[in-house]
């Protein structure tokens, strides 16, 4: 699978807008992927907006699902988050549940790749709606991290700070922890020089909110991920 290989991602977020100049500069920019997801205000819409928009270009597309209504064909990958840090089961595995029942036999098995989250900023749209503990110590974060590979067999753990820049300690030991299972690092990314620092650590690192707010400095993190062993 090529997300073994990616070192950058950009997440766009179908629920705001982007220029078609700005979304350009995006998908030419060198990033590994875009991925398409959203805590909120996700709909069918804006998800076949990105869809039909981004594949003007060559970079892959993968979708992020956070609702099955917003679930369509055409994308070259499918990304399933599951929470392993929220206190309620219907984000660790009850939608994923009823997904499965009611779309079994038509999923295609092989551009699905599951996803343990362990969220980390108390004050995000994610954690207050999936009710992740964030209240956690670094041995619990290395411990989910330790689940995720050993345990569930998982092939990513994302390491989510979305809003805000993590704790460099947090993601380095967890990746003293993984050996197979592949390191995603998201949140707070505004600049190269951070984006190279988690780039020391994460296998992939993904820039999100920076996008819509100063294009010029999320374009700059590319070259920095990448510049980075
Ligand atoms: C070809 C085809 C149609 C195939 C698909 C078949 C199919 C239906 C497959 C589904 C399989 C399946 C098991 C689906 C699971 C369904 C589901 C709804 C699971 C729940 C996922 C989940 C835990 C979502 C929670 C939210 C979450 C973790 C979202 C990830 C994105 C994220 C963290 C965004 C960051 O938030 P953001 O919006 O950026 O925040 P700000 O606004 O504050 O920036
Ligand atoms: O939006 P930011 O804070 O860059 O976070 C990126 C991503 O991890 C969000 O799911
Ligand atoms: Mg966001």
């Amino acid at each position: 699978m090529d997300y073994l290989e990616w070192r950058h991602v950009f997440k766009l977020d179908p629920a705001k807008e982007i220029s078609d100049e700005e979304l350009e500069r995006i998908c030419e920019s060198g990033t590994d992927v875009i991925i398409v997801g959203g805590t909120d205000n996700v709909t069918l819409d804006g998800v076949l907006d990105l869809l039909v928009r981004v594949r003007r270009f060559e970079v892959p597309i993968a979708l992020e699902i956070s609702n099955i209504d917003s679930v369509t064909p055409g994308y070259d990958y499918y990304f399933i988050p599951t929470v392993l840090n929220s206190d309620d089961p219907k984000w660790i595995k009850n939608l994923h549940h009823e997904a499965i029942k009611e779309y079994g036999d038509i999923m295609v098995w092989d551009e699905l790749v599951a996803e343990g989250y362990c969220i980390l900023n108390p004050t995000c749209k994610v954690a207050e709606v999936t009710k992740a503990k964030t209240d956690i110590s670094i041995d619990d974060v290395v411990a989910y991290a330790c689940m995720a590979e050993n345990f569930f067999r998982l092939p990513v753990f994302y390491v989510e700070y979305s809003g805000t820049y993590g704790d460099i300690e947090v993601v380095s030991a967890v990746k003293n922890e993984l050996k197979n299972t592949r390191l995603f690092y998201g949140g707070g990314i505004t600049s190269a020089k951070q984006a190279a620092e988690m780039a020391k650590y994460a296998d992939t690192v993904v820039v999100g909110n920076i996008i819509y707010e100063d294009l010029k400095a999320a374009l700059a993190t590319v070259k920095a991920v990448k510049n980075t062993i």
